[in-house]
């Protein structure tokens, strides 16, 4: 039964994120009539830290910085989600995306809930020694608010293996003697060499790939050929790009913070990589690429669109100049559900967050477990058990969205609230 009362009313904060996760929450508790008492616990958040912290910067004076961790669940384990530093990072932005890590990682069937984090800086106004001094304080600030069987923070936007090699260093350096050499599974997507395993880098990214490739089969469609834009080329735009390129598809557009390109010809991913790295982490300028309106983006001629950056990017104002037949959302909360409501009226499909990025969790789970096991796994072996998970992941929303006749994030999103509120009854405190 459900009753009005249980759907808090949704705050539309700035960038709506909190608003749009929820709407996609309650439609699919709609649809599976979820247990009242349950839909009351995962409307909210489980724990909200705001932490101000002072930190010297390198002229020596201090400066207070504010950094955030969201815990929303943890009933299938460890809350589990990354570390993102932004300056559109805020109380709001977290709880949004500590949701999205509730769903995601159930959907996966891994054992753990949903958190996310960050701190609101733009981390190119920093140096390397600031950006280091700034992580260890965080760490040393949220204090046992993480920990390897509590909260694993991991990688996100502007954060990296070198962010989560810090953080290991500083969280362990506060425990004794034994704890100190085995608790480096409190974050993932560290350095391999110090305890992170081969193949995280590329996770997210070759997930991405691997759920486009499972949708086109459902379809007898080829990739060969076909052309794909991608909005983002940091770690998952990058690898995104890379593995769709192996696979045949061209890429004839990209669009990062600071400009937009469209080469109709193709761009070569691995040329745009190395003017990246040495162009200040900008596309701008590539080659012989044309430069275009930042707002005439997804409206590239092409067959399918990997947005890979920030949250809201496609939304009533833009959806309608979509040409594109596929969305694989690589970034968390790409599409609101106005641009949804949209894309979905016009035929364009959705491989929807939770499922398409989920690879990247998917690598940590096998990092987390390396580290608690003492045990070295090798790049095939990763690959070859990711893809394993994500395509029992797809097929299960794939056939979900056929046989219940809803669209695939729906589906999603009804599979993974299922395992958690079976988690609930099975304990037996919700009749
Ligand atoms: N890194 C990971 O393993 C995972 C990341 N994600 C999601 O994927 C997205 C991208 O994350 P990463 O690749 O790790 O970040 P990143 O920091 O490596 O790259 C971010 C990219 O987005 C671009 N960007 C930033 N603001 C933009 C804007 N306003 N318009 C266009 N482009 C913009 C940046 O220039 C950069 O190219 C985020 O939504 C993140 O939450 C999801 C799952 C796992
Ligand atoms: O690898 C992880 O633990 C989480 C990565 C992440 O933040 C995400 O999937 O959005």
């Amino acid at each position: 039964m459900i009753t009005k009362d249980i759907k808090l009313p949704v705050k539309k904060n700035e960038t709506g994120m909190v608003a749009n996760v929820l709407e996609q929450f309650n439609k699919a508790a709609d649809h599976i009539d979820l247990n009242p008492n349950i839909r009351r616990i995962l409307n909210v958040t489980n724990n909200e830290i705001i932490i101000h912290f002072p930190v010297k910067m390198d002229n020596g004076d201090v400066e207070i910085i504010t950094g955030y961790r969201v815990q929303h669940n943890n009933a299938l384990g460890p809350y589990k989600g990354g570390l993102r530093y932004h300056e559109t990072v805020d109380i709001d932005a977290a709880k949004a995306l500590a949701m999205w890590m509730t769903w995601k990682t159930s959907l996966a069937g891994l054992p753990y809930g949903g958190a996310k984090g960050g701190i609101k800086i733009n981390p190119k106004l920093y140096s390397q020694s600031e950006l280091e001094r700034i992580t260890r304080r965080f760490t040393y600030a949220l204090g046992d608010n993480i920990g390897p069987e509590h909260d694993i923070p991991a990688p996100d936007v502007n954060t990296n293996a070198q962010t989560m090699a810090w953080i290991a260093d500083t969280y362990m350096s506060t425990k004794g003697p034994s704890e100190r050499s085995t608790y480096q599974h409190v974050v993932t997507g560290k350095p391999v060499g110090s305890g992170g395993i081969e193949g995280r880098d590329r996770s997210t990214g070759y997930g991405v790939f691997i759920t486009i490739k499972l949708w086109a089969e459902q379809r007898n469609i080829s990739l060969k050929g076909k052309t794909f834009i991608v909005q983002g080329f940091g770690n998952v735009g990058y690898w995104a790009s890379y593995f769709m390129e192996q696979e045949g598809a061209i890429l004839v557009g990209v669009q990062d913070a600071f400009a937009s390109i469209y080469k109709p010809e193709g761009i070569d991913v691995k040329q745009l990589q190395v003017h990246v790295t040495n162009n200040e982490g900008s596309v701008n300028n590539f080659a012989d690429s044309n430069a275009i309106e930042k707002a005439d983006f997804f409206g590239i001629d092409c067959d399918i669109i990997i947005p890979a950056a920030l949250g809201n990017q496609i939304t009533g104002d833009n959806a309608h100049i979509i040409k594109a037949k596929l969305i694989a959302e690589g970034a968390n909360g790409p599409t609101n559900v106005e641009g949804e409501q949209i894309l979905l009226q016009n035929g364009v499909d959705i491989i929807p967050d939770i499922l398409c990025n989920s690879g990247g969790v998917i690598g940590s789970y096998f990092e987390w477990l390396q580290n608690r096991n003492g045990e070295l796994w090798h790049m095939d072996e990763v690959i070859l058990k990711l893809e394993k998970v994500l395509k029992e992941s797809f097929k299960r929303v794939y056939d979900y969205a056929i046989t219940e006749g809803v669209d695939m994030r729906t589906a999603a999103f009804c599979l993974a609230i299922q395992r958690i509120e079976k988690a609930y009854i099975q304990r037996g405190i919700f009749p």
